[in-house]
């Protein structure tokens, strides 16, 4: 059995329901009230992924509050994926995804440089008094890089595990590529023979 472990960040601005989402993710359950996150909260979510392979999410839920915001680089470090949220009833939440994912490029890449997946999520479609059209999402959506976009509402338990799966499969697609990139030790350099294991310039393969 292979266990994949998986850091993934969940940001966007403050009252979206990043908090909302990953506990319901994780412990199956909705809160009403709003308690706003302070710095950054952890949760674990172990996925029997297949029958070869279990995936373990760190999820971290990273404070929408303007005032956190300077700490996200160190938060950022070894982030295999992304969500990015925003509430469909407020359109400066949605405007703001732009600087999420861009704050987000700079911050967190892949070996090869490459932006890390990502996926937007369109949270509180159970309300009805939505500012935010389909349209202008999946453009954005395309033009700024993310994986997809999918609208979910964490109310009404609506696409979390769908929107979770699809982040996953890409992640797993993607560090396989790269796994694929490594060289392997028959693509090495070939070392000289006059170089051992005393020559802190030589490199080796295995
Ligand atoms: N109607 C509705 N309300 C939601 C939904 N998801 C979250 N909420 C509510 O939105 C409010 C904010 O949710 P949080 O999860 O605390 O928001 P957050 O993005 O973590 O906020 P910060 O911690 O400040 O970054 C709470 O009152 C939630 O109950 C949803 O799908 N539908």
């Amino acid at each position: 059995m292979t266990e994949h472990l998986m850091k993934i960040l969940v940001v966007g601005d403050w009252n979206v329901g990043k908090s909302s989402f990953v506990h319901r993710y994780v412990n199956g359950h909705f809160n009403k009230a709003y308690k706003m996150t302070v710095g950054v909260d952890f949760s674990v979510k172990l996925l029997h992924w297949s029958d070869k392979e279990k995936v373990r999410l760190q999820l971290w839920d990273i404070a929408g509050q303007e005032r956190f915001i300077s700490m996200t680089r160190i938060y950022y470090k070894g982030a295999l994926g992304c969500v990015v949220m925003f509430d469909v009833t407020s359109s400066s939440s949605f405007l703001n995804c732009r600087h999420w994912k861009q704050d987000l490029d700079h911050k967190a890449m892949l070996p090869n440089g490459n932006s890390i997946p990502c996926i937007l999520l369109a949270n509180k479609c159970d309300l009805a008094q939505r500012v935010v059209s389909a349209e202008s999402i999946n453009r954005f959506s395309k033009a700024n890089g993310f994986i997809t976009w999918i609208e979910i509402s964490v109310k009404e338990n609506k696409n979390i595990g769908e929107a979770m799966r699809v982040l996953v499969q890409e992640i797993l697609a993607v560090q396989s590529s790269l796994d694929q990139l490594q060289p392997k030790c028959e693509d090495s350099v070939n070392i000289p023979p006059d170089c051992d294991d005393h020559n802190s310039r030589g490199a080796r393969c295995c």
